[in-house]
This record gives C-alpha cells, sequence and structure tokens, in this order.
C-alpha cells in the first residue's frame, strides 16, 4: 500500500444524517421504502458513513436501520442513542446485521441544557457518558460521541468532557452547534484546541456538526476543516431541524473548487449529487430553493446579457465549475428581457434555425435583429421565454419581409359595448392608424388592421392553441385566409389572444403584399 505523504490530501470523511437529522425536519416523515432508497442512492454518492435513525424511537425506526443495515454495503451505519443503556442496547441490535456498524452516543454540554433539560450536575454528565461510551464500545470498535450545544457551553467543560469520552473508548468526537450559535472564527478555534489539547497524537478523529440558524453552517464546517476536523456531519438539501443542517453537497463541492486552499478531498462522487438532491427533494416534499447553491434550478443558469455573452465566449468568465461535476446539465441560458443578442443568436442556432453564421431559414441578421426586438417586446410580459416561444417567434414572424408592422393595437370591449379596435401600423412610408368595429374583439382588430392596410382577406378557419407553459403562455392563432383565389396561413403570436389574432392576420396581409408587389397595395388602399 502507498504511504500518504506530508503533500497528499487530507482526506474529510463525509457522515450523511439526511436520515436521521434531515427526516426531523418539520413535517417530514419517510417511510421504509424510502429511507432504504435513500440510503442505497447516499451509497452510490459514496458517502463514508450514514447515520440511518435513531432506534430507541420507535419500531419504525428500529426496524429501518436494521433493514439499512442488513441491505446497504458500502458505508458504515450508523445508530444515534442516548447516554441511556436502553437507547445504546436497541441501536447495538439494530445494527447487528451491518458490515460496519457506528453507535453514536450523545450527551448536552451546554449549561442550559444540562440544567433545564437533563437536570444534573456537570459531573453526572461526565459520568453517564463515559457509562455510555463504554457499553457502547462492547458492541463496536466505532464509538462516537458528541456533546449538544457546544458553542453555547464553558468550553473548560468541553476540552474535560470530550477528554474522558476519547478515555472511555470513543473513536471519533463530534463538536456539535446544536443551535447554530456559533461563528466561523469562534468554532474553527474550538475545534484547533479541541486537536491541540485532546486528539493530537491519538487515533480519534474530530467531527463537525452544524445547524445553519444564522445561516453559517457551511462556513463553521469548513472552518473546522482548516483546524483539524477529519469528519463533516451533513445532509443532502441541507434539510434538518429548524433552518437545517450543514449541506452536504456545498462542503464537497467547496472542498472540491476550492481543494488549493483547504488542501483536501473527499471520496463522494459528485456527479451523483444532483441524482440525490432531486430524490430526497421528492421523498420529503421538501422543494429546494431556486438560487440554493449547487442543486437549485438557478445554480448553473444565466439569465443576463453581459453574463451570457462572457460563458459563452469563455464558460470561465461567470463559472466556478462544470454543472456536468455534480451531474447536472451544461450551464443553461435562460432567455428573458436581460438577455443580450449573443444569447439570443446562440438560442436560434441550438434550436437549428441558424448553423454556423449560415442561415438555414432566412435569418440573415436583419431577421435576428427584428426577431430580437420582438423577443425583448414579448420578454417584457412573459419574462421566461422558452426554446417553444421561441420557435414560435421564428415561425411565425421571420420568413416573410414584413411591410406591416404592428405598432399599437387598442381594444374595447366588454359586455355592453360595441366591441371598437383602433391599431397603429408602422411602414416603410410612415404610420398608418384606423379603428373599426366588430362582433367581438377579435374581429375589430382584423377590421381594423384591414382598413388601415386596405386589404381585406376572407377568413376561413381559425385556431388559438397554447404554446408554452404557465400562466403567461404564448397563444399561437392560426388564420387560414383566402385572397385572390390563394389560401394564406398567417401566424400569430402573443400572451393576449387579441394580439395574437391580430399579429396572425397582419402576418396573412403581409404575405399578400409579398406576393402581389406594393403597386396592388396602393390600388387597393385607395378603394
Ligand atoms: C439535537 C438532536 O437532534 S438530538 C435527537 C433528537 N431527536 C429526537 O428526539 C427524535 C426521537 N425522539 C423520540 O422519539 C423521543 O423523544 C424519545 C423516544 C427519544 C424519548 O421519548 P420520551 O421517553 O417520551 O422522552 P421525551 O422525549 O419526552 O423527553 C426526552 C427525555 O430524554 C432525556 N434526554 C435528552 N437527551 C438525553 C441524552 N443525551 N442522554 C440521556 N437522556 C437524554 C431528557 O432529559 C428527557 O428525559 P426525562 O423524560 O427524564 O425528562
Ligand atoms: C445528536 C447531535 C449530534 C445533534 O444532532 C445536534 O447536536 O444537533
Amino acid at each position: 500500500m502507498t504511504q500518504p505523504t506530508s503533500t497528499d490530501p487530507r482526506r474529510i470523511h463525509i457522515f450523511d444524517t439526511t436520515l436521521r437529522d434531515g427526516e426531523q425536519s418539520p413535517g417530514v416523515a419517510l417511510n421504509h421504502a424510502q429511507k432504504l432508497e435513500i440510503a442505497h442512492q447516499l451509497a452510490r454518492l459514496g458517502v463514508d458513513v450514514i447515520e440511518a435513525g435513531f432506534p430507541i424511537t420507535s419500531d419504525g425506526d428500529f426496524e429501518c436501520v436494521s433493514r439499512i443495515s442488513r441491505e446497504v454495503r458500502g458505508p458504515v451505519i450508523c445508530g444515534l442513542a442516548r447516554t441511556a443503556r436502553a437507547d445504546i442496547e436497541r441501536a447495538a441490535k439494530a445494527l447487528e446485521a451491518a458490515a460496519r456498524s457506528r453507535i453514536h452516543v450523545f450527551t448536552s454540554a451546554s449549561k442550559v441544557q444540562i440544567e433545564h433539560m437533563l437536570r444534573k450536575t456537570p459531573e453526572q454528565v461526565i459520568e453517564s457518558s463515559v457509562q455510555a461510551v463504554r457499553l457502547a464500545r462492547q458492541y463496536t470498535d466505532d464509538v462516537e460521541f458528541s456533546g449538544q450545544d457546544v458553542m453555547r457551553a464553558d468550553f473548560d467543560f468541553v476540552i474535560r468532557l470530550y477528554r474522558e469520552a476519547i478515555e472511555a473508548g470513543a473513536t471519533v468526537i463530534n463538536i456539535p452547534d446544536t443551535v447554530g450559535y456559533g461563528t466561523p472564527q469562534e468554532y474553527g478555534a474550538l475545534i484547533a484546541r479541541v486537536r491541540d489539547e485532546i486528539v493530537q497524537g491519538r487515533n480519534v478523529a474530530i467531527s463537525t456538526h452544524c445547524h445553519d440558524d444564522l445561516g453559517m453552517a457551511t462556513a463553521n464546517s469548513l472552518a473546522a476543516v482548516e483546524n483539524g476536523a477529519t469528519q463533516i456531519e451533513c445532509t443532502v438539501n441541507g434539510i434538518g431541524e429548524r433552518a437545517g443542517n450543514t449541506s452536504l453537497e456545498e462542503v464537497v463541492m467547496a472542498i472540491h473548487t476550492r481543494r488549493d486552499h483547504y488542501q483536501a478531498q473527499t471520496g463522494i462522487n459528485t456527479r451523483e449529487i444532483n441524482r440525490v438532491s432531486r430524490m430526497v427533494s421528492r421523498l420529503t416534499g421538501m422543494p429546494v430553493q431556486p438560487n440554493k447553491a449547487i442543486v437549485g434550478e438557478n445554480a448553473f443558469a444565466h439569465e443576463s446579457g453581459i453574463h451570457q455573452d462572457g460563458v459563452l465566449k469563455h464558460k470561465e468568465t461567470y463559472e466556478i465549475m462544470n454543472a456536468e461535476l455534480v451531474g447536472r446539465e451544461a450551464a443553461v441560458m435562460v432567455m428573458g428581457k436581460h438577455s443580450g443578442r449573443a444569447a439570443f443568436r446562440k438560442a436560434l442556432s441550438d434550436l437549428g434555425y441558424v448553423t454556423d453564421g449560415q442561415n438555414d431559414f432566412g435569418l440573415n441578421d436583419e431577421a435576428i435583429n427584428v426577431l430580437f426586438t420582438r423577443f425583448k417586446e414579448l420578454a417584457d410580459r412573459k419574462g421566461q421565454i422558452y426554446a417553444d416561444d421561441l420557435r414560435a417567434l421564428v415561425e411565425a414572424g421571420a420568413e416573410i419581409a414584413q411591410t406591416f408592422h404592428l405598432g399599437s393595437l387598442q381594444v374595447l370591449s366588454g359586455t355592453h359595448v360595441t366591441p371598437t379596435a383602433t391599431v397603429r401600423l408602422e411602414t416603410p412610408d410612415g404610420l398608418r392608424e384606423a379603428a373599426s368595429t366588430g362582433d367581438g374583439p377579435v374581429a375589430a382588430a382584423m377590421n381594423a388592421i384591414s382598413q388601415a392596410t386596405g386589404i381585406t382577406p376572407e377568413l376561413e378557419t381559425y385556431r388559438l392553441q397554447s404554446v408554452t407553459r404557465g400562466n403567461e403562455a404564448l397563444g399561437e392563432v392560426s388564420a387560414g385566409v383566402r385572397y385572390g383565389g390563394m389560401t394564406i396561413m398567417g401566424i400569430g403570436l402573443a400572451t393576449d389572444v387579441v394580439e395574437a389574432s391580430a399579429r396572425a392576420w397582419l402576418h396573412a396581409i403581409n404575405q399578400i403584399v409579398a406576393g402581389a408587389g406594393k403597386s396592388r397595395i396602393e390600388t387597393e388602399t385607395t378603394v
């Protein structure tokens, strides 16, 4: 076996407590099948330890830890226990079938918890902890010891408590900031003290267990790594009691991405991170916030034109890690009102409308500019623009040179008024305006356009469908018209169905103009 050298990165063990502390999230209760599914995925992810449950809690929890012990191979399987004999014996029983098992014994370290919750003296806490660790060691060589709430405890007492636990046989000492009170500097300093005063020279691992009450769980865990911790307790998506625990994905990717700084590595197969995140979110019913680091929907998305342009030119301008590395698709360009021409062009190219600058669909630079203006108008109203929106946009508007552009449309309609529409069209020769009534707002808009253009086709077919998602979905109108012996299909697209109808009508008229020639329009306009 190769001996590690002093320059090898330190190995940080990932202790996953999604199934124990994570399940303590208010409202979450996983059944056996769900826990087993998550445990198998955690094994694929490559965590070092799975805290499978707290077996004394219920027969169900006991049975679940037993099943995971029987069926999941790879990680150490751990069960939680208070310092009570019954808890330890129950945990030991549940872990019997595990290939490698750990009993995790915990007490309390802070004055407030010792006095008001345990109702013991500090000496009694030390005594019961020593007894508990010794008992646990009768069942396994791997015993973890925790004193809850260390960051609000007297640090001299913490040092005494942990020294006694190590003497009694604890092999991992976990330093929990149970209520998320510590700052990175304070927590790091305590870990350094534990390392220097009681762990130095012994085969005992220092572990972190941080809560996110002040949003510092990840920073605190990493501060501990900088000061000698070699195990991080964490949960997928950071779920857990109250504001949750340290996020597994955050610490793992921080250590990976900043290995220059931490000089450390984990055994996690990072490509499984996204899968486990989605699984835990689905099974717990806890959605992941979109801006959540690493696993949030927006974590690898770029929406603003300047960022999109930068990323298209060189990914590293705005990315510190590859999305593929955590099992996600390459960075996504979200098309919206902040997007610029570079991203718009790329999106059209991805959809096959522009290839290597060549123009397969009649999309020359001018056409792209026209579409881009239309895209911005749509984005202002609709927010996010999806691929289907872009397809519809191109197919509705790009293939012909438009003589008439819809400048504005106003429609008055209701239960006791005659529907009336006023349109303003932009043409190469200036503005044209007209107003008209109709049986409904759509007919009024079409009549007004016909008046303004001087072209009145006959409407043969009319179809309205929603082409995209959400409340602000684009409506696409296909209007089949007859004019001069020809059937022409006009397509119109807008979030407003009357506007989509007007655009379809105008699209058909523009095709008529393109086919018939300018003199014909002028003639008809004067009629
Ligand atoms: C920070 C953490 O996440 S710790 C883990 C928290 N997780 C859970 O509590 C989930 C599972 N819990 C349960 O199902 C129950 O609380 C049980 C089964 C553990 C205990 O249930 P009960 O016997 O009804 O006790 P109850 O929950 O009301 O009170 C907890 C008892 O444990 C004692 N206790 C708390 N921590 C410890 C400890 N580390 N060691 C020994 N006793 C402890 C309390 O002092 C209290 O004892 P008391 O009843 O003599 O006052
Ligand atoms: C059991 C301990 C480690 C715990 O969950 C905490 O202190 O938050």
